[in-house]
């Protein structure tokens, strides 16, 4: 058969009935929990005399609230969150599902540590009770989040009833200059087309510029699809891909993997294959993108000026503008890049692999960040902690005047435990830049980890062209 979709491929290997009410009855091959959502799902489950079907393909992390200061003990600064972290902990023990906890060298933030553990695999369905599933479709898995109540049919019973999302392809065409990365090419997509652009479909990524990331770049990439209203994103496996997979903790081995590898390789869009939706981006004139305002829309390159409210195409649009540049303390027309900032973030799920470290140390390396400014750099796992370490870049990080903390979430979303001050401007790494989502009204400008670094050093918001 010809002209199917990858989407559309991985959804028919997961079908199992059509339901009534346009509901489609889909296996699930695995299922990721955390702390704040994940231990109430299964104590639910428990109250309404469920288990857990199968304990061995479902996984827990802590990783939202615990606190990720230096040497941390058993803590979170979220008011009543040790609840939450206990109830994991119980829930995790009774079931049988294994938890990678504080203290257990696999912990991390999920999605970071479901590839790296090589729990996520090709072609699989992968659920979790958290919106940034999505960043695993980059690994060529059907990967999306879900609500609590799903998370527990999806326990109970292998299953999710689905509404079958349309498909929609992004074509990434040409090369990435010198300092612009993945996190400069969704941002520019999502401020292209806007944060509803995706209208809900599973979007693949495609073309030149995606095949010629690195699978953590990838990763990044589909971490925002979510910020687009996809269903969630996807990026066909290729070799890379598989390199990335093999010899990982939880992968299949010999002639498994052999089966695997195989079956992976076919993993792909039809050349003529219909998509609902289509869209293009040549990534070549693209430059390092920074958010001006309180939704990943409100994006543009680092050289250009604050939008004017007063171009808007409609009345609601300018209110909105007018509102977030209120909000961010901008006046419109000013240009962004030289904008005084109070702290620096290097973390999340989006931008806090080794691969984000290692450039965000290489802008660091031999400099200081500048007086007044908090920076704070977050590994994303133990894993990525223990390996930046083992090559000495915690040293460049410390050297240069950033916290380096235990992984975990932190300070990515506020939690009611820490965050920045009352309308600090913070370059961060992450993916949300609403408002008061990393601290009551904190201003957040969404960047990659290498202008994180450069404006962290400058005291303003800057260009990391001329520093890598
Ligand atoms: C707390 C959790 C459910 C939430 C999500 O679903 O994404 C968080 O991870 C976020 O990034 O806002
Ligand atoms: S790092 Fe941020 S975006 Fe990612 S799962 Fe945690 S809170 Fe959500």
């Amino acid at each position: 058969m010809s002209g199917l979709s990858l989407f559309e491929k991985l959804w028919r290997q997961h079908l199992l009935a059509e339901l009534d009410e346009g509901d489609s009855l889909i296996h699930i091959d695995r299922v990721f929990l955390h702390e704040r959502t994940g231990g109430v799902a299964l104590q639910a489950l428990a109250e309404a005399g469920h288990r857990v079907r199968n304990p061995q393909l479902a996984f827990a992390t802590l990783d939202h609230i615990v606190d990720t200061f230096p040497g941390r003990s058993d803590n979170t600064l979220m008011p009543g969150g040790e609840a939450f972290i206990r109830i994991t902990r119980e829930q995790t023990a009774k079931s049988g599902i294994q938890l990678f906890d504080l203290g257990d060298e696999r912990q991390g933030i999920v999605h970071v540590v479901s590839p790296e553990q090589g729990i996520v695999l090709p072609g699989a369905t992968v659920v979790c009770p958290d919106s940034h599933t999505c960043t695993q479709g980059a690994l060529g898995a059907l990967a999306w989040g879900i609500g609590s109540s799903e998370a527990e049919h999806a326990l109970a019973t292998q299953t999710l009833r689905v509404v079958k999302p349309k498909s929609m392809r992004v074509t990434f065409d040409g090369q990435l200059p010198q300092g612009v990365t993945a996190k400069d090419m969704i941002l520019a997509l999502i401020a292209r087309d806007s944060a509803s652009g995706a209208r809900g479909s599973v979007v693949e990524f495609a073309g030149e510029a995606v095949q010629r990331l690195s699978v953590e770049a990838r990763m990044t990439l589909c971490n925002m699809a979510v910020e687009f209203s996809a269903f969630t994103g996807l990026i066909a496996p290729d070799q890379a891909t598989l390199d990335y997979v093999q010899g990982r903790p939880f992968a299949p081995k010999g002639e498994a993997w052999e089966r695997a590898a195989t079956a992976w390789r076919e993993l792909r869009s039809d050349a003529d294959a219909r998509f609902d939706f289509e869209t293009r981006l040549d990534v070549g004139a693209l430059s390092p993108m920074l958010t001006w305002g309180t939704s990943p829309q409100h994006a543009i390159g680092v050289g250009e000026c604050v939008p004017d409210p007063a171009s808007a195409a409609d009345g609601a649009t300018r209110a909105a503008m007018d509102k977030a540049l209120a909000y961010m303390g901008l006046q419109a027309g000013q240009p962004l890049a030289g904008t005084p900032i109070d702290a620096a973030f290097i973390g999340s799920c989006t931008n806090s692999r080794l691969s984000d470290l290692r450039a965000a140390a290489a802008v660091l390396r031999g400099r200081k960040v500048a007086a007044g400014v908090k920076a704070i750099c977050v590994p994303g796992s133990t894993q990525v902690k223990l390996a930046a370490e083992a090559e000495g870049l915690h040293q460049v990080f410390l050297d240069a005047g950033f916290e380096w903390r235990e992984s975990g979430c932190s300070m990515c979303f506020f939690a009611g435990g820490e965050s920045f001050g009352l309308q600090q401007r913070v370059v961060s790494t992450t993916n949300r830049n609403f408002e008061s989502r990393q601290g009551p009204q904190t201003r957040t400008h969404l960047a990659s980890p290498i202008t994180v670094a450069a404006s962290a050093i400058a005291g303003c918001i800057a260009d990391p062209r001329r520093l890598t």
